[in-house]
């Protein structure tokens, strides 16, 4: 971990012009097949730069000073330079929405060769006994030499995510991924659990915070959640990933199979990759924006740009007013981002 200045807001090494970025952009409303953090369908901007097709797609809530750091991984995928790549198919684990145990066998056929769960828990309305339900029948599935980690999304107290490691601790978990909500209550949480032996990994103190290296400096975190877009791009995050000093896991933001080629260009410039990757997610839709998606094969997906199909960006579009909503939120992104240049 080495000692890094405040971290300037992201920034992408150009910004092209607003135009470029609209001229020929298509917005799409891709079915889940499972409501996943409150989502039913996803909506994504798509357009091609010089490079090849790129995403933008911050999910609808978050505000224009984050959405611009999705919009510089947007430029810097789709008019910045290549990162090398050092492989060409990245491992990825399966991803379990926070359903009922009977439905776990169904969802994780869709994940052909995948050894490594991630099951959703401490969903709101859920009970622990649902999440044990789920981890159980996902350590099911997989078996004893399978791979389960747990992610509930900041939703315990330190004192709810010791019960719950405990009461999943006969299902030995690979790790337990933003248990709690603080960088302070990570640390607290890793140095109670430690006797448990499940490591923590940092998702969204990585991700939404203005210092995404904080939680690695503060010894909060075992290991790091890494995902392109939200933190500005491939360039953007290994550049964290160089600085944290901790093994990470590139993981989605639940983008089209165009953002999930951002990930996996990123996961293949990483040298180290000890955890199975979050990018097997184009399982998660009915249908996707080419194709050829990305979904998982024999336990893992290929490193390569896709190309969308018209005919499947027609059938995906989303209504004129959702579209005209996505341009306004690319024009306050750039702006936000030119305002960041100029200063
Ligand atoms: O990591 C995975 O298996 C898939 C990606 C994933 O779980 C998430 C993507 C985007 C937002 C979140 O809902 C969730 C996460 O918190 O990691
Ligand atoms: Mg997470």
């Amino acid at each position: 971990m080495s000692d890094a200045s405040q971290p300037s807001p992201v920034l992408p090494p150009s910004i092209p012009p607003l135009a470029d970025l609209l001229r020929d952009a298509h917005v799409v409303a891709l079915p889940l097949r499972n409501r996943f953090r409150g989502v039913d369908v996803r909506e994504a901007l798509l357009v091609e730069g010089p490079n090849g097709w790129t995403e933008f797609s911050p999910f609808v809530e978050y505000e224009t000073e984050e959405a611009a750091s999705w919009l510089a991984a947007t430029i810097d995928f789709g008019w910045g330079p290549s990162a090398p790549v050092s492989r060409r198919r990245v491992e990825v684990n399966a991803t379990l929405p926070a359903v009922p145990a009977e439905l776990v066998p169904g969802i994780l056929a869709r994940y052909p060769g995948c050894r490594t769960v991630k099951v959703k828990v401490a969903e709101p309305g859920g009970t622990l006994a649902d999440d044990v339900a789920r981890v159980a029948a996902a350590r099911k599935y997989v078996g004893d030499d399978g791979r389960v980690r747990i992610d509930a999304n900041m939703n315990w107290t330190v004192d709810e995510a010791v019960d719950a490691l405990l009461a999943f601790a006969p299902y030995r978990l690979e790790y337990a991924e933003q248990p709690v909500r603080t960088v302070p209550e990570l640390k607290a949480l890793r140095e109670l659990a430690a006797p448990l032996g499940v490591p923590i990994a940092a998702d969204e103190s990585v991700r939404k915070a203005t210092d995404p290296l904080a939680v690695a400096r503060a010894g909060a975190a075992d290991l790091l959640v890494i995902k392109a877009q939200p933190l500005g791009g491939v360039t953007a995050a290994l550049g964290i990933v160089a600085e944290a000093g901790l093994p990470v896991v590139v993981s989605s933001a639940i983008d089209t199979s165009v953002g999930l080629s951002m990930g996996a260009h990123l996961a293949a410039s990483i040298p180290s990759l000890p955890y199975a990757c979050g990018l097997g997610t184009a399982a998660m839709f009915t249908s996707d924006v080419t194709r050829e998606p990305l979904l998982p094969v024999d336990g893992a997906i290929d490193v390569r740009r896709v190309d969308v199909d018209v005919d499947l960006l027609r059938a995906a579009a989303a209504p004129d007013i959702r579209r005209a909503w996505w341009f306004e939120r690319v024009r306050a992104a750039h702006a936000e981002l030119e305002r960041r240049a100029a200063s």
